[in-house]
């Protein structure tokens, strides 16, 4: 049977090792250093204490989001989906990938997912929308993300305006005796769970990306399909012979290295969304100051999404001649949904006759590793990732897999990867300074700090 996914860790390492490659000898003690780490982390994963995908799935409440979806679909032309991060990103990775690349469905319901608070965008969904004709989904874990639910309170105007019903509206949060659970039983609208102990980044596979693939018409439980295979290798290979282990321990000791960027270079135009839900899982998991004993260590390293072909024509030069900071990810497709034949419509021509008879999917293919060699052969270190194919169970997997080995990365690091302390300040100071009742009493001092901040500006305006 073919593979569902393929992890090739080999350059990553070169004959005697060098400043930018790891050697055999190395990956020896890496094995011989970690391997009881990678296994601590085994057993999580095997009795699924690690709060990611597959630790919490019931299959009632698999059975109560395909209900819901059955029920809207067949009333609803459009749904609108607002969140934010972890509450957006895995839907839009999703659709994207099992439904194409401009995120609109043909069939319905159409899917729109609002992920950001923006007048622009905001006016002229009003005006795509019919709000007689729309669902409305509102997806925030802690209920006081000031975005979606600045968002929340514009659309649901609109819906009622429209004579929406409440009861129609789905909410999924974390239960709580707070604002949006009390928004939730008033509307007495569908309610749906996020597992309180999932973080945002990790809850693709919970009822927050299924509902919307479920509206979409993909069946959740295929996406779980391709986690658990990943979850079954995981847990099962030793360490040398586990990708999970050989990919994390190559990727810290590159990090080590001065290697401080991960850039995730996704060979498909239906991975964009995909390399931004990364990003925030990397980001938000690994990213911290202190470690799980309290001293600092500024652990993690930065992701950076691209896309292939497209950014070898933007990025690719800084990253073959700018500094050696980067380690390369590579992510594609061995099968296309649906390839494209070319054909020789100019023989005369050199730089159009040779296409005669490739395809698309070849001609990216192709690409990917002429990137691949070229970034290898000039001192940069690449791993690749291939899906078997444009399906749920593939995406799952890649999902999973990502998920999986940020935990494994955060045990490496000894940093906790299910928080997110350095995002509250700055949340703070916007309760604060919009006036949101519990943070008057700070609002003075940051009223304050605002003026500091602003004082050490130096601005250089220029007219028309
Ligand atoms: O689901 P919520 O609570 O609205 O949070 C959205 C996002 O905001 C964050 O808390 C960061 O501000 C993310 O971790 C989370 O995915």
């Amino acid at each position: 049977m073919e593979d569902l996914i393929k992890v090739d860790v080999g350059h990553l390492l070169a004959e005697g090792g060098s400043d930018h490659f790891l050697s055999a000898a190395e990956l020896d003690s890496l094995i011989a250093g970690y391997g009881t780490v990678f296994r601590e982390f085994q057993v999580d994963l095997r009795e699924r204490r690690s709060p990611i995908t597959l630790s919490f799935l019931e299959e009632e409440d698999i059975a109560r989001i395909k209900g819901i979806a059955a029920e809207l679909r067949g009333k609803y032309e459009n749904v609108l989906l607002l969140g934010i991060g972890g509450s957006a990103l895995g839907t839009k990775a999703i659709l994207q990938f099992l439904r194409g690349p401009y995120n609109i469905l043909e069939d319905r319901p159409r899917l729109f997912v609002l992920d950001n608070i923006d007048p622009a965008v905001a006016a002229q969904l009003g005006r795509i929308l019919d709000f007689g004709e729309t669902a409305l989904v509102y997806t925030s874990k802690s209920g006081a993300t000031p975005e979606t639910a600045a968002n929340f309170i514009y659309f649901y105007q609109r819906y009622r305006e429209a004579g929406g019903d409440d009861r129609d509206i789905v909410i999924i949060c974390d239960p709580g005796d707070n604002g949006i659970n009390h928004l939730a039983r008033k509307l007495n609208c569908h309610l749906l769970r996020f597992p309180p102990a999932l973080q945002g980044r990790y809850s693709v596979m919970s009822s927050v990306g299924f509902l919307p693939a479920e509206l979409a018409g993909i069946d959740c439980r295929e996406l779980l399909k391709g986690a658990e295979a990943v979850h079954r290798a995981a847990v099962e290979a030793p360490p040398a012979e586990n990708p999970l282990f050989l990919l994390g321990a190559c990727l810290l000791q590159l990090s080590r290295r001065g290697k401080s960027i991960h850039v995730l270079f996704h060979y498909s135009s239906l991975l964009v969304e995909f390399g931004l839900w990364f990003m925030q899982l990397w980001g938000e998991s690994l990213g911290k100051r202190l470690s799980l004993t309290g001293e600092v260590v500024k652990a993690g390293t930065t992701p950076l999404a691209c896309t292939g072909a497209t950014d070898q024509h933007s990025l690719l030069q800084l990253f073959k001649e700018g500094p050696d900071d980067k380690v390369f990810g590579f992510v594609g497709v061995e099968r296309a949904q649906r390839d494209l034949r070319l054909a020789g419509v100019f023989p005369e021509e050199l730089e159009y006759s040779y296409f005669e008879g490739h395809t698309m999917q070849e001609q990216l293919q192709i690409e990917q590793l002429a990137t691949e060699m070229s970034l290898v052969n000039s001192g940069h270190p690449c791993y690749r990732i291939t899906l078997r194919d444009v399906s749920a169970p593939a995406l799952g997997a890649l999902f999973y897999f990502y998920e999986a080995l940020t935990v494994f990365m955060a045990q490496l690091y000894n940093v906790n990867p299910y928080d997110q302390p350095g995002v509250e300040e700055g949340k703070h100071i916007t309760y604060a300074l919009m006036g949101r009742k519990d943070y008057r009493h700070r609002e003075e001092e940051y009223r304050k700090g605002l003026e500091r901040y602003r004082e050490g500006s130096r601005i250089f305006g220029i007219k028309e």
